[in-house]
């Protein structure tokens, strides 16, 4: 049986289908709740929808091959229609800390290719500050050492990823430093500070880079729009 917190992504993730369109080429980010809207675009694309996918991960990549989505190489595209991607925190004013899946640095660029970028979320993701999710931060992996005591030297804890005991290796080839931070007042700030630090490649703060978040809920689903009333969607 699926949990709740799966139920919402499922949810989210179906709906956001609906903002898409024949003919569109699609930002397809990564993760779980994405793992949602690409099985039912599968299912749409096998009734005629002509659509193609530019692919965030590798995972993403296997999840639209077996969906059946058409791919497109990312060099082959100037633009994307639309983004679909998920996130780790999402606060109200649409920034965003993601990377927990270890794809920030495709995802940041898929996403910023896009006219169009929405968010997909569970409740449990909604924050007053960024910041209790540790901000994921790409870093190659020569001197990674020296990478990381420069992170602490600019206020964080990072700790180097693993997963199921081996270093994580983004599909970058890079490292990812897990960054926790006591308070994220300024993210804007915080993620220039980060960027400036030698041997980092890029960092899990999204800001200024969606539109709209649709986020699950026990009864339904809130869409938040930029500059727009906020639409309720009730089960
Ligand atoms: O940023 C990401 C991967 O790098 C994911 O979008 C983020 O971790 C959310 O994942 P999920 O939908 O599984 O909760």
């Amino acid at each position: 049986m699926m949990s709740d917190v799966d139920l919402k992504k499922k949810a989210v993730g179906e709906k956001a289908v609906e903002y898409i369109q024949d003919g569109m080429t699609i930002g397809l980010g990564s993760g779980s709740t994405v793992y949602w809207m690409m099985k039912k675009l599968g299912a749409l694309v096998s009734t005629g929808l002509n659509v193609r996918g530019v692919p965030s991960s590798l995972r993403t990549e296997k999840w639209a091959k077996e969906f059946g989505i058409p791919l497109v190489y990312f060099s082959e595209v100037s633009r994307l229609d639309v983004s679909i991607d998920g996130a780790d925190e999402v606060d109200r004013n649409f920034n965003l800390v993601k990377g927990g899946g270890g794809s920030l640095l495709r995802e940041k660029l898929v996403n910023d290719a896009a006219d169009k970028r929405i968010i997909v979320v569970d409740d449990s993701k909604r924050v007053q500050q960024l910041g209790a999710f540790p901000v994921p931060v790409e870093v190659v992996q020569f001197g990674w050492e020296n990478t990381a005591k420069k992170l602490v030297s600019i206020g964080c804890e990072p700790a180097l990823r693993f997963v199921d005991g081996e270093r994580f290796v983004s599909n970058n080839g890079n490292y990812i430093l897990d960054c926790q931070f006591s308070n994220i007042s300024d993210p804007f700030t915080l993620h220039e500070q980060i960027k400036r630090t030698l041997g980092v490649v890029e960092t899990g703060l999204f800001l200024n880079m969606t539109e709209t978040i649709i986020v699950g809920e026990e009864e339904g689903m809130t869409i938040l729009k930029k500059c727009a009333p906020v639409e309720s969607v009730k089960y």
